[in-house]
């Protein structure tokens, strides 16, 4: 191997150190319990997936995936997403199960990265899909689970901001006349360039009024009030149906008693492009990334030929635990060190330990070339050392 490379790692791949380990293992832990109790199944889908597949429906750039290609010369990708391996799973070994089915995950997901520093290329995601259920009970259920799920995985201050594809597309598509024109704008919102969308209006062949219109939409994120000026922008059918779907939506929210945690954003654009209906992204204090997010995919599982309404949502594990911060307070850690002669009887008093729940470290003390340094790592160090009768170690 080239020394150059022998100690990095591939752009944007990280190590997990003990302690992220073990608070991602609670974190978890934690919301797969709640997800549980919601009835929603754990099911596990490979890492790798035909590239035909899974690559062209995952809705991930194609120059974030990492290709590759088996024996036979079909082209695989690692996994860059769960939703569209969960339609391949739904329409083929589940395919005789009737809908609605409930699911949920925790798998690491791949999506490479072009600049070392700025996001990770491989991370884990925790979520759920609720699949075959087109009502707004649906998307309420799977939302209020998202919130009770981070409840309970210990995050307190959060919010979490819903918007509906339905609703930019409408005014966007009214207002700028095309599918294509609308696409530039809608690029600003996905990047939250607000500065850049302004800029772009100006300079877009539009009346006053409309250029107001598509101002007006940037101002449309807070509280339930904003419905009745939504209302106002939106003139189409289409627009209007998604605002009856939202207040709904809100409705049931409060009914579930989770309205606090709740904002609307109408401006909300997500980087998945299957979502066709409501769509919503977490936000924690602690971060200024949104560590979750989900929405309605009600055309993707027509691609597997199993048509079905369906809903989901994705939290990433690693920035939940950078939000909550380290949740599992350190082991206790003892170390018996033993001298060769009396080996067998410290490999007794380990065992007689380890059963009684202990974490127990066994350690020759011939193995170690500083006996100081490695104490300082353990809670108790019990030395089995040097000539003695069997039982009567000493014990510092
Ligand atoms: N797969 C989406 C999250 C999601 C699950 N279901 C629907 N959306 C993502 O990775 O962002």
């Amino acid at each position: 191997m080239s020394k150059l490379f022998m100690f990095e790692k591939p752009l944007g791949m990280r190590d997990t150190l003990p302690e992220l380990y073990e608070t991602k293992k609670q974190l978890r832990t934690e919301i797969v319990n709640e997800m549980k109790q919601w009835g929603y199944q754990m099911v596990e889908t490979p890492t790798v997936e035909y590239y035909d597949t899974i690559g062209a429906s995952s809705a991930i750039l194609d120059q974030q995936l990492f290709k590759l290609m088996d024996s036979q010369g079909y082209t695989l990708v690692l996994r860059p997403d769960m939703t569209a391996p969960i339609a391949r799973l739904v329409s083929s070994s589940l395919k005789t199960e009737a809908y609605p089915i409930r699911l949920g995950y925790h798998s690491n997901l791949f999506r490479a990265q072009q600049h070392e520093g700025g996001r990770p290329a491989e991370f884990e995601q925790i979520g759920v899909e609720l699949i075959g259920d087109g009502t707004v009970s649906a998307d309420a259920e799977t939302i209020a689970l998202m919130i009770e799920s981070l409840k309970r995985a210990g995050l307190e201050s959060f919010k979490l901001a819903i918007g509906h594809v339905g609703f930019v597309d409408a005014l966007l598509v009214d207002i700028v006349g095309n599918k294509e024109r609308a696409d530039l704008l809608r690029r600003f919102l996905y990047e939250k360039n607000y500065v850049g969308f302004r800029s772009h209006i100006k300079g877009l062949n539009l009346s006053s009024i409309d250029k107001k219109r598509l101002e007006g939409l940037l101002k449309l994120r807070g509280g339930q009030h904003l419905f009745n000026e939504a209302e106002k922008l939106a003139e189409s059918e289409q627009g209007q149906a998604a605002l009856r779907e939202l207040r709904e939506l809100w409705d049931v929210l409060e009914q579930y008693g989770l309205s606090q945690y709740i904002t609307i954003d109408l401006n909300l654009v997500l980087h998945m492009s299957y979502y066709t209906g409501t769509v919503f992204e977490v936000y924690s204090q602690e971060l200024g990334v949104p560590l979750g997010s989900g929405g309605r995919y009600d055309e993707l599982l027509q691609q597997f030929h199993r048509p079905a309404q369906a809903i989901g949502f994705g939290v990433r594990l690693d920035l939940l635990a950078e939000a909550i911060g380290q949740t599992v307070p350190p082991e206790r850690r003892q170390c018996v060190i033993f001298s060769r002669e009396r080996r067998n009887e410290a490999i007794e008093r380990a065992q007689k330990l380890r059963s009684e729940g202990e974490i127990v470290v066994l350690q020759d003390l011939a193995g170690v070339d500083n006996v100081d340094q490695m104490s300082d790592e353990y809670d108790e160090i019990i030395y089995v050392i040097g000539k003695s009768k069997r039982g009567d170690s000493a014990h510092e």
